[in-house]
């Protein structure tokens, strides 16, 4: 088994059924009630910290902050009753608490746990007591009742030039409600998509509110998505209007509009248009079509939803597969914003006002979540980075904004690693020797207090030291000095990452969970954090881990109020997710340990299952050739249904800043690698498909080390190639968060892989000097 390596009124009367987890069999484990960027950010390296060690900042220091807020907020609470406050009339909600038997899940005439139909109602899954019991919410109620509970408060907030702008909650929600009002005025029809393609700014959110408002579906579409790719998104929900962020995602969509017979009208929201053309406004035409607009048609659509019903749609980004349509419903959003508030214990903003920055791409859900719901549910602000955030201006946005929660994806905190250890390096003697103590301190102090769950500690002298001379101005230099929560999720995160900023006294809590969750399962906490782990399960959910080995690891199982509706129009995929009992089966390996914390150990949905039936897990083995040759940057395992395993290689190249594709030039320290080699090679041109020998031979002896330690004989990789160009984002290889996309790599190097495996005696490529054993 995989060690975890590397790798939104009026009066609103209806009925929900309620249904509670069905009993777990004895296999089943008991349930845990408690898972070319920053270039200038990460600039700010050790080296220029200990520099300024004797400056004061004067200002709160995070650890200070996290005392403070030991104090738990209640006041987000406020959803337990039957009268929902709801814009500007009230709202009954009448709550069965009846259970029926939870295998009734297609019982006639009653909504089942699924479906794949975008008009249908599923059955809520509800329990008796604790937040699985909270009254159900529409987007529309929570959106009404933070604005009753933080009106003034800043809602959003961006830059336009060198001025700051931004709108309170009150005026977030009216102008949501225009938005809505002209998307009916362009012809939104019911249970129809509002695809949204652009970076992360006040529109996107807009166009996402007033979509679900106007009782459509809010569908946001990756940028980095062909324009095939946004067809089949736009055709799949049937797109009535496509909200565009500039010229560049415009031309996508005009490529393909033919195709789209839904399609009424395209927006633009950032930059004036090139052309005029029928059926395409600016954002300022787009809003200005729904403000003199009747309130009635907007309020019927909205007094008629209910929780039980699809507001948004989450497309898979194809890590296993052609995209899904993930169908959340509005108790999807509401529920686990509400639970994931609960659980890392946001402050509300009439006590103090959680600040959050918006870069990671909004087409996911972990973004959604984080910066429009669960920031709405606190009442917290959302600012708006820079498009190109993530090509160095994020840690500028970060130390404007000064967030109090910050969420990564593993390769954002990779970059600023990497940048760190290499300002860092350059750095003299003195300086370097002074940042591995702080380091080794604050690593060593960290781990005593993770493993004392939480029992107050002595704080030792040389932590209270290397905190004020490297770990606050560390923190500052990332814009993190008012950060009590760093987060990271999405996809698996390396140990030696989560070290590192740990001996920085950054911990990194770690979230775990899907699109078909709703984002997070579970997340780990300041008060029950343990390295390596994705911490406990949200209040209100629930684990089972299926079919467990001797050791523990067994399929990741969830049940709660955060479980999807279904895959639109996809009810035979629904079924393979969903077991007869509703559990949803996530396709990832875990275990938990004696206190109930979960590591995730490997990924079932990508276990290669080769031709003499050996099922064998990709990741440990890339990530052992990675480490065993720091020169490769990507490895990809093949061997499903063939005799023998082979890898796909990629060498540590430079990105170009601006694209963010792969270029031919090698990264200076894979130039030094190849130095240390003997070869003068400076570009991956130079050294793929086997041209430079000894890079080759360096290669093949670290593979062979590797096949050394390999369990069996089918473990071994035999065929390996280096490819011309490094995986990447705009290149399809990888997904938003970085995760490979095996079935498009495969794909897109189909003819190499059949080379490996065309049946000759001799090797096929010069990279392939071992014979299949
Ligand atoms: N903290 C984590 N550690 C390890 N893996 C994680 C973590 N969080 C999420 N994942 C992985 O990401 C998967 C969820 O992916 P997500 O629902 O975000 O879809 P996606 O990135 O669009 O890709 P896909 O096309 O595979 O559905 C989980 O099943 C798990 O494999």
């Amino acid at each position: 088994m995989q060690e975890r390596t590397g790798t939104v009124n009026i009066v609103n009367i209806f009925v929900v059924t309620v249904c509670e987890p069905p009993a777990m069999s004895e296999a089943v484990t008991e349930p845990h009630r408690a898972g070319g960027f920053l270039e200038s950010s990460c600039a700010a390296s050790l080296d220029g910290i200990v520099d300024t060690a004797n400056e004061s900042s004067g200002e709160e220091s995070a650890g200070e902050r996290e005392e403070e807020m030991s104090a738990h907020d209640e006041a987000a609470s406020s959803t337990k009753t039957t009268e929902v406050p709801a814009g500007r009339t009230s709202n009954t909600q009448t709550v069965s608490t009846q259970r029926p038997n939870s295998l009734q899940v297609h019982a006639a005439g009653e909504p089942g746990l699924w479906t794949s139909q975008g008009d249908a109602e599923v059955k809520l899954r509800m329990g008796d007591s604790g937040l699985a019991a909270e009254t159900p919410l529409t987007v529309n109620q929570m959106f009404t009742s933070a604005v009753e509970r933080f009106g003034d408060h800043t809602a959003l907030s961006w830059k336009e030039g060198e001025q700051q702008k931004s709108l309170n909650y009150k005026e977030y929600y009216q102008t949501c409600r225009t938005a809505a009002k002209s998307f009916l005025k362009l012809g939104l029809q019911r249970y129809h998509g509002v695809g949204i393609l652009g970076f992360n700014s006040a529109e996107w959110f807009i166009s996402d509110i007033a979509a679900i408002l106007a009782g459509g579906f809010a569908v946001g579409i990756y940028t980095t998505n062909s324009p095939e790719a946004c067809q089949y998104v736009a055709e799949n929900c049937k797109a009535n209007i496509i909200v565009v962020e500039n010229q560049k995602q415009l031309q996508k969509i005009l490529q393909v509009e033919d195709k789209l017979p839904h399609l009424k009208a395209i927006i633009q929201y950032k930059d004036a248009l090139k052309e005029k053309r029928p059926n395409l406004y600016t954002w300022a035409e787009f809003m200005e079509l729904g403000r003199d607009e009747p309130d009635a048609s907007l309020d019927a659509i909205v007094s008629s939803q209910k929780p039980n019903q699809c507001c948004t749609l989450i497309y898979t980004s194809g890590t296993t597969g052609q995209p899904k349509g993930v169908m959340l419903s509005h108790d999807n959003i509401t529920w686990t914003a509400l639970s994931t508030c609960r659980h890392v214990r946001l402050k509300d903003a009439t006590v103090s006002q959680e600040v959050v920055v918006s870069y990671l791409p909004l087409s996911h859900i972990a973004a959604q979540m984080v910066d429009i719901w669960v920031t709405m549910r606190v009442g917290g602000a959302t600012y708006f980075a820079q498009p190109d955030a993530l090509k160095g201006s994020l840690v500028n946005t970060l130390k404007e904004v000064r967030p109090t929660a910050f969420m990564g994806v593993p390769r954002v905190w990779e970059k600023m690693q990497e940048k760190m250890k290499s300002v860092g390096a350059k750095s003299s003697t003195v300086r370097r020797k002074i940042a591995v103590w702080a380091k080794d301190v604050g690593l060593q102090t960290n781990l005593t207090k993770m493993n004392q769950s939480g029992a107050a500690g002595r704080t030792p002298l040389s932590y209270k030291l290397a905190k004020k001379i490297v770990f606050k101005k560390v923190r500052k230099a990332l814009g993190l000095d008012r950060c009590t929560k760093c987060y990271t999720g999405a996809a698996p995160i390396t140990k030696d990452t989560l070290e590192f900023f740990l001996s920085l006294d950054i911990p990194l809590f770690e979230l775990y969970g899907m699109s078909e969750s709703t984002g997070p399962h579970t997340i780990s906490i300041p008060e029950a954090f343990k390295i390596t782990s994705c911490g406990k399960e949200i209040p209100g959910c629930k684990t089972k881990l299926h079919n467990p080995d001797e050791e523990g690891n067994g399929e990741i199982c969830f049940w709660g109020r955060h479980v999807f509706m279904g895959y639109l129009n996809m009810a035979e995929k629904t079924e393979e997710a969903l077991d007869a009992e509703g559990w949803l089966h996530s396709g990832d390996l875990g275990k938990h340990d004696e206190n109930g914390f979960l590591f995730i150990t490997g990924r079932i949905k990508e276990l290669i299952i080769t031709a003499g039936g050996e099922n064998i897990p990709p990741v440990p083995i890339e990530d052992a050739v990675k480490e065993a040759v720091p020169l490769i940057s990507n490895a990809m395992l093949i061997g499903d249904k063939k005799k023998f395993l082979s890898m796909l290689l990629t060498i540590k190249c430079q990105v170009n800043a601006d694209s963010g594709e792969p270029e031919d030039e090698l990264t200076p320290q894979a130039v030094e690698l190849c130095r240390r080699l003997g070869s003068n090679a400076t570009r991956v041109s130079e050294v793929s498909g086997g041209r430079d020998r000894l890079v080759h031979a360096a290669i093949q002896e670290g593979i062979n080390r590797v096949n050394e330690k390999a369990c069996s004989n089918a473990q071994r990789i035999q065929k390996w190639i280096i490819l011309d160009r490094d995986f990447s984002l705009p290149g399809g290889e990888l997904g938003p968060t970085m995760k490979l996309k095996r079935p498009v790599v495969v794909k897109m190097y189909k003819e190499q892989i059949e080379n490996f495996y065309k049946e000759l005696a001799t090797p096929t490529t010069p990279d392939n000097p071992l014979p299949p054993k």
